[in-house]
């Protein structure tokens, strides 16, 4: 017989996450039925979409979230013990699945993980998972960025930030990313050779862009929103694109009262600016062919893809309320 053991919400977030808002519990798992497989998690990912998704989930449940798992027995003849698998089974460290009744139309949540070769299997929640096809898609697809261009990028040293600002240089765009600490200002600018970065914290957002783009910006790559983001808009160039990634100033907000920030109808109409948002399963059809690219741009030593790791499955709540407060350079993992 096997336990599990798991994170449930116990209390709805209110505010910025704490420790009373999880409680590590116990479950007995049934006996495995046909065509189930039973999975055991080796490496857990910690997502910001976690705290406003979790605005609608009840308490009670187990904190949701995806993860890299071994399948330890198959009752399906179509997995084999030993194989690697991403799924989306929450917090836990042991799940039941049974693959074939796992929806296909939307976010993948659950695959043989492709083969990494000698790398991580870890990477398949980051760089070679969502956040990497985040970057790869929600870049170029919505910024149709151009070598030359301007780029400005928000939470640059994060998971996806980082990898679109990799992306953009390879491209021969001139980047210009932000981020919360002087730590990770220099890591911008010496390790990935950004043109220019700055601390959000400490400096002026439109003094910034006045000095390292006079002329303006043509991209911005937006995962922070709110009031940092009103002044990047007003620094556009006519016709200039916004690719709307996330909003986490404001995942700690109640979502019936958002902060007020500058509006920006001016600048959208007297610059003419493209701005969208996106959900990156928007993508799912092409799901394996993004994970295939970023794969090669890693091989082609194109991509640095540092891991923030915490060690122990009891430690997540630590490690997604330090990530919320910038804990991090690169993606976030706890390991069991
Ligand atoms: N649309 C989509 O489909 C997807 C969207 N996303 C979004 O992309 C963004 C980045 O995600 P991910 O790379 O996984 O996470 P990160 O690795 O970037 O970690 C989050 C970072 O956000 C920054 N941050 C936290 N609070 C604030 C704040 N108030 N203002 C500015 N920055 C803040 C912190 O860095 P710092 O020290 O710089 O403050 C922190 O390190 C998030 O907004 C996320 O929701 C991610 C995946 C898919
Ligand atoms: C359930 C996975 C959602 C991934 C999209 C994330 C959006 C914002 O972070």
């Amino acid at each position: 017989m096997v336990v599990t053991k798991k994170f449930i919400l116990e209390k709805s977030f209110n505010g910025a996450p704490r420790d009373d808002n999880f409680k590590l519990i116990e479950e007995q798992l049934d006996e495995l039925k046909n065509g189930e497989i039973l999975v055991e998690a080796i490496w857990l990912s910690v997502d910001p979409y976690i705290r406003p998704y979790s605005n609608h989930v009840s308490p009670g449940t187990t904190v949701m979230g995806t993860q890299i798992a071994k399948i330890i027995k198959s009752n399906n003849k179509d997995y084999k013990e030993g194989q690697k698998v991403f799924c989306s089974t929450g917090w836990r460290t042991h799940s039941i699945i049974n693959p074939s009744t796992l929806g296909k139309d939307k976010m993948p949540s659950f695959y043989v993980l492709p083969d990494f070769g000698n790398l991580s299997c870890s990477l398949g929640l980051g760089v070679l998972g969502m956040p990497g096809n985040t970057a790869l898609f929600g870049f170029l697809n919505i910024c149709n960025p151009k070598p030359g261009e301007t780029v400005v990028i928000s939470a640059a040293a994060g998971a996806v930030g980082s990898h679109v600002g990799q992306i953009a240089k390879s491209l021969g765009c001139y980047v210009i990313g932000f981020a919360g600490s002087d730590h990770k200002v220099e890591w911008l600018k010496e390790v990935l050779k950004f043109d220019a970065a700055f601390n959000y914290k400490t400096k002026d957002v439109t003094a910034a862009l006045l000095e390292a783009a006079p002329h303006g910006v043509d991209c911005y790559f937006d995962n922070v929103g709110g009031e940092f983001s009103s002044s990047v808009i007003y620094r556009m160039k006519n016709f200039g694109r916004v690719s709307v990634c996330g909003s986490i100033s404001s995942y700690n907000a109640n979502p019936k009262d958002l902060p007020k920030v500058p509006m920006l109808q001016p600048a959208i109409v007297f610059k003419q600016l493209k701005i969208e948002g996106f959900i990156v399963s928007r993508w799912s059809d092409v799901w394996q062919n993004g994970i295939e690219r970023n794969l090669n741009l890693i091989k082609e030593g194109k991509l640095i893809y540092p891991e923030h790791i915490t060690q122990g499955f009891e430690n997540l709540p630590q490690a997604f309320m330090g990530m919320l407060n910038g804990e991090n350079i690169g993606k976030v993992l706890v390991k069991v």
